[in-house]
């Protein structure tokens, strides 16, 4: 029989009751125990939704009260001392290394988190020392989950994430120089003693995911997987069976590690990304090895079409036979929302397109079934016939009047109207800024005041009057205390948006949007992509009417603040139907239509998000990554091209992973780039130097994602280490990204510091001038 698998399943609940809980907890509002209850309540039930479904092969050790890589940093006691010499619990110990701790006396700032492949997904990376060890932490997590199932009637696979993807997600930590993936002798034994302790438990297979195989490896990371899977090998009986799992795209150039499965049970690939890599990686199979195939998307929202689904499946049972086929997910669904039936408000004709999480689990069922007994899911399969046929059928996808506009777009329309140094002499008559300008990334805090009246307002309760004039208050709010503050460039503070990236696509014609499809992206932090549906045009501004208001009421330059059309199309759920590229034109055109009007309102500094463009680059290096480029980077130009000289364009990313696409960067032309840095090596400013670039830059000066106030200290410190890289007439000073996420206090304490560190650095070199 074929049998279905899920990946891993995602973590918030339907109301997002992980997020809720997580945060009560950080805000002493529950005990530990009432949090750690609420995750065994969440596991429970998830494995109960799969199990309901008919899913036969039901993760576990996919939860994660942060997130999965950090719960195996703590697993393997890789733990850096800073954090094991606070003597926290395990738990805030964990919570620390995650987002920081800052009290009862102890200062510790969070580890670096970073995008997980290419996805909007954050994991918190490794941090290893040079004399590093591992040992197996006392009731390790994945076998206390396992058991949990077990004892609630759940079989379950865990899910654990390869010791070679663990070293070479990882890094040194600050001071020391150590290669991570040297330490694999280290981290082997640990493993094979966590997997007998599994097998001991009961576990009959598992899932080790080595993702890190659909990337260009460095030799040293391809050698690991022999000595690694070798020694999992020689255990024999004493350890499960070995699926290795990858995901996000192919492994046919990495097909010379493969031999070193060859004691595995199995492998699982992702079909939906590449399927044709079914037909090679079908021949590279031992004769007694399983394909675990991904057929069900996890990274997208669209119902899967069963008739292209089961071609995949025929051709691999063909060749297999059906005990050795496993229908899958494609990857983890941690990247899809937790079920459709929790939207009321969609469209019935676009509803009857979807899949969500919920809904998958019950795709990957029913196609295991109708590989063999396509009788006994005859309405099933017929329904899904139906319904992509009505998509395919629809009205919806197509307006004319934009793809008649794309269809003019010319060359010109991508390049402003001078090169840089002509337009910097221009902006810096016009807007007056002094040496090292501040600013902020744009927005400021998201009071749970702000959250309630927007829900108030899109539930009725208030009035548009009533809302704008909140907005106004919280707008006077931001601008009063930029003022005290005495930063050189504002920002509105975004408290009229949800998120910067549904905000647009609420306001733009070719998307529909959700009330709960949330998908987690970091920590407790969650967000609800909205969904491209059809061709995307702007049927009034977005974002003139705030920015408007914010600069009537600013004695300094208001910064207008926009998403990009690449982070709009990449944050947002998008069509399958049409090429990437053309939808992210689309968004362009309209955005450039706002950027426009934007001027003509008096915004004068104008800032384009676009930090999903690294993650939207093809995880290997090649042709694919220079025709993504190529597009994306016509997209921001097109997007921001339309104005004078004198208009400032600013651009953020809040990454730090640049260099190997410094080119595309240095090609958007934007006058002010500012990116994240605080938590890594200012080293990395080099290239920027090296390359010679000639605009100016904010390199991040301290981390958002945690509660923590850095000292004035910690700023001058990491300011002169951007010195030595960067001119100081390049340097702006900023954070890393914007702020929403903190609270007031921590926000004014921070900026205050990070202001009188630019003060005191602008009265240096003015001395030294
Ligand atoms: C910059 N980042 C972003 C990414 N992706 C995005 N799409 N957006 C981003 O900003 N990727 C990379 C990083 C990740 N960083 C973040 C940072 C912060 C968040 C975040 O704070 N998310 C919020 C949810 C934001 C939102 O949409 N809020 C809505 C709904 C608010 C809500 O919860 N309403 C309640 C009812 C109201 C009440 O009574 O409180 C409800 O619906 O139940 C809004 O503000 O209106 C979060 O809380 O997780 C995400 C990624
Ligand atoms: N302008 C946005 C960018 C986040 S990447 C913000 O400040 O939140
Ligand atoms: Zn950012």
């Amino acid at each position: 029989m074929v049998q279905s698998s899920v990946l891993g399943f995602p973590r918030m609940g339907v109301l997002r009751d992980l997020k809720k809980a997580n945060e009560a907890y950080w805000a002493d509002k529950i005990s530990q125990e009432a949090l750690l209850a609420e995750g065994k309540r969440l596991r429970l039930a998830h494995w109960k939704i799969q199990k309901d479904a008919g899913v036969d092969i039901i993760p576990s050790n996919d939860f994660a009260h942060y997130d999965h890589v950090l719960d195996h940093i703590q697993l393997f006691n890789a733990v850096p001392e800073r954090y094991t010499s606070q003597k926290l619990s395990p738990l805030d110990e964990y919570f620390a290394m995650g987002r920081g701790h800052q009290k009862g006396g102890v200062d510790v700032p969070a580890l670096e988190m970073v995008k997980w492949f290419d996805s909007n997904y954050h994991y918190v990376k490794p941090t290893l020392q040079d004399n590093q060890t591992f040992s197996l932490a006392k009731d390790p997590k994945p076998v206390r989950e396992f058991l949990e199932a077990k004892e609630a009637g759940f079989q379950t696979r865990p899910v654990l994430v390869g010791p070679v993807s663990f070293l070479a997600l990882g890094k040194a930590d600050r001071g020391s120089s150590v290669d991570p993936i040297t330490l694999l002798d280290k981290l082997v034994p640990v493993y094979v003693e966590l997997l007998k302790q599994l097998k001991a438990a009961g576990a009959e297979s598992v899932q080790i995911d080595e993702p890190v195989l659909v990337f260009d490896l460095r030799p040293e990371v391809k050698a690991a997987f022999k000595p690694a899977y070798e020694a999992i090998a020689a255990a024999g009986d004493a350890v499960p069976k070995v699926i290795v799992a990858t995901y996000f795209g192919d492994i046919v150039h990495n097909f010379d590690v493969l031999p070193a499965f060859s004691g595995a049970a199995g492998l699982h690939v992702d079909l939906v990304r590449n399927p044709e890599q079914l037909e090679p990686v079908l021949k590279q199979l031992g004769p007694n090895q399983i394909l675990s195939a991904g057929v069900v998307d996890g990274r997208n929202i669209w119902k899967n079409d069963f008739a292209k689904s089961l071609e995949i499946l025929q051709t691999a049972v063909k060749a297999l036979g059906p005990e050795r086929v496993i229908v899958a997910t494609s990857s983890s669904l941690i990247h899809t929302p937790h079920t459709l039936a929790s939207e009321k408000k969609l469209p019935s004709d676009v509803y009857e397109w979807f899949s969500f999480a919920v809904e998958k689990v019950k795709e990957v069922a029913t196609l295991a079934k109708a590989v063999t007994e396509p009788e006994a899911v005859k309405a099933e399969l017929e329904a899904n016939a139906a319904a992509i046929k009505a998509r395919t059928d629809s009205k919806r996808t197509n307006d004319p009047a934009v793809k008649e506009r794309q269809a003019q777009v010319t060359p010109e329309q991508h390049n402003r109207k001078a090169p840089f140094n002509t337009r910097y002499a221009e902006q810096k008559k016009h807007l007056s800024l002094p040496l090292f300008p501040t600013t902020t990334i744009g927005s400021f805090p998201q009071t749970s005041e702000i959250r309630v009246q927007r829900n108030k307002f899109t539930k009725g309760e208030i009035s548009a009057e009533e809302y704008e004039r909140f907005i106004e208050k919280e707008i006077e709010l931001a601008v009063k205390i930029q003022d005290e503050l005495d930063l050189d460039v504002y920002v509105h503070g975004e408290p009229e948006r949800n998120d910067m990236v549904q905000y647009f696509g609420e306001r733009l014609n070719g998307y529909v949007f959700t009330t709960h499809a949330w998908v987690q992206s970091y920590g407790s932090r969650c967000v609800r992509p909205p969904i491209i549906v059809g061709d995307i045009s702007r049927p009034a501004p977005m974002t003139v009417k705030e920015s408007k208001y914010a600069a009537s009421i600013s004695k300094k330059p208001m910064k207008g603040m926009l998403t990009g059309p690449v982070t709009c199309l990449r944050w947002s759920f998008p069509r399958v139907d049409v090429h990437q590229s053309v939808q992210c034109q689309q968004l362009a055109l309209a955005l450039r239509d706002e950027v426009v009007d934007l001027e003509k309102n008096g915004i004068y500094v104008i800032q384009v998000d676009e930090p999903a463009l690294r993650e939207g680059l093809p995880l290997r290096k090649g042709q694919e990554r220079e025709a993504y480029l190529k597009w994306a980077v016509d997209s921001f130009k097109l997007a921001t091209a339309g104005v004078e000289n004198s208009t400032q364009i600013h651009s953020h990313f809040c990454y730090s992973e640049f260099q190997d696409f410094f080119h595309a960067i240095a090609a958007l032309d934007a006058d002010v780039l500012s990116i994240e840095n605080s938590k890594s090596d200012a080293k990395l400013l080099k290239v920027f130097i090296d390359e010679e670039y000639p605009r100016h830059i904010g390199p991040g000066v301290y981390d958002i994602h945690s509660p923590r106030v850095p000292t004035l200290e910690e700023f001058k410190q990491r300011i002169e280490e951007m010195l030595a890289y960067l001119k100081p007439e390049q340097l702006w000073i900023n954070p890393d990204c914007g702020l929403k996420t903190r609270k007031w206090d921590e926000v004014k304490g921070a900026l205050s510091h990070m202001v009188e560190a630019a003060k005191y650095f602008r009265e240096k070199y003015a001395n030294k001038a």
